[in-house]
């Protein structure tokens, strides 16, 4: 299946699997994934309850090694990596996005994004000016000042989504992004992550429920008991997509 021109792997991942818990109670939640992020793409990672999408996003967002397999982030293969060198992988490649905001709620808005920041080792007056700069590019150059507790859910979402791309990671993982928000903040956050993937040096996943979502999807991969189920790009194929019920 064709892929869009100047588009780049940026991330691969090969014959994942996850054992979790102990024995005699192990789990094999991830049994041989294969999965590539393309830049310029919002990819949309949809399943059951259950069916292994956090797990998957963890361990694409080198939180969580795998049991088996491969992960190569930005050219750089994972497998030999210690936690401290996978931690900075993370740091310089990867942005999170939660459901929950993770927003620190003593810390304005630009001061959240600017905690981002030094983590990547940038702080100071550069540190403030690209932080303003990435609220402004999620429509919330007003609201630098302001407090989460002032915030709605969706502004908040489009912080947590500043806060994901200062620093410009090549890869945005979200997990269930919409899944707090009302309809209409819930579209408008995902019209903003699509967004953020037309960026040609980026890819962004996001694990949805939200059937509301398909429409902004590049590609959508269906994921059940633990393998991939399905693989579509439904701008091009054209094709309604059969995405298992939650
Ligand atoms: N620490 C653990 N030990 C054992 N099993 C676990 C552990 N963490 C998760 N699991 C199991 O792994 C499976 C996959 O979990 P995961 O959270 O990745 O699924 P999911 O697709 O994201 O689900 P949801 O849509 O409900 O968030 C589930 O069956 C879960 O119970």
């Amino acid at each position: 299946m064709s892929t869009p021109m100047n588009s780049k792997v940026i991330l691969e991942a090969e014959g994942i699997v996850k054992v979790l818990g102990a024995a005699p109670n192990e789990v094999k939640v991830l049994k041989g994934i294969d999965l590539q992020l393309h830049t310029g793409e919002l990819t949309l990672l949809m399943g059951p309850s259950g069916s292994g999408k956090t797990t998957l996003l963890s361990i694409l967002g080198c939180i969580l090694s795998p049991t088996e397999g491969k992960l190569t982030l930005s050219g750089f293969k994972t497998h030999n990596m210690n936690t401290e060198e996978l931690a900075n992988l993370r740091r310089k490649h990867v942005g999170f996005v939660f459901q929950s905001y993770n927003l620190v709620p003593t810390l304005t808005a630009v001061e959240n994004v600017m905690l981002a920041l030094d983590l990547r080792d940038l702080n100071g007056p550069d540190a403030y000016d690209q932080a303003a700069e990435a609220l402004e590019a999620v429509g919330l150059g007003h609201r630098i000042n302001a407090m989460p507790s002032k915030m709605s859910g969706g502004e908040k979402q489009r912080v947590s989504i500043a806060r994901a791309l200062a620093g410009s990671p090549s890869v945005i993982l979200a997990d269930e992004p919409t899944a707090a928000l009302d309809a209409k903040n819930g579209m408008a956050v995902m019209e903003l992550l699509a967004k953020v993937a037309q960026d040609t040096r980026r890819a962004v996943l996001a694990v949805t429920h939200d059937h509301r979502t398909l429409q902004y999807a590049d590609r959508i991969i269906t994921i059940d008991d633990g393998r991939i189920a399905g693989s579509d790009r439904p701008k091009l194929s054209g094709k309604e997509v059969q995405v298992p019920a939650h």
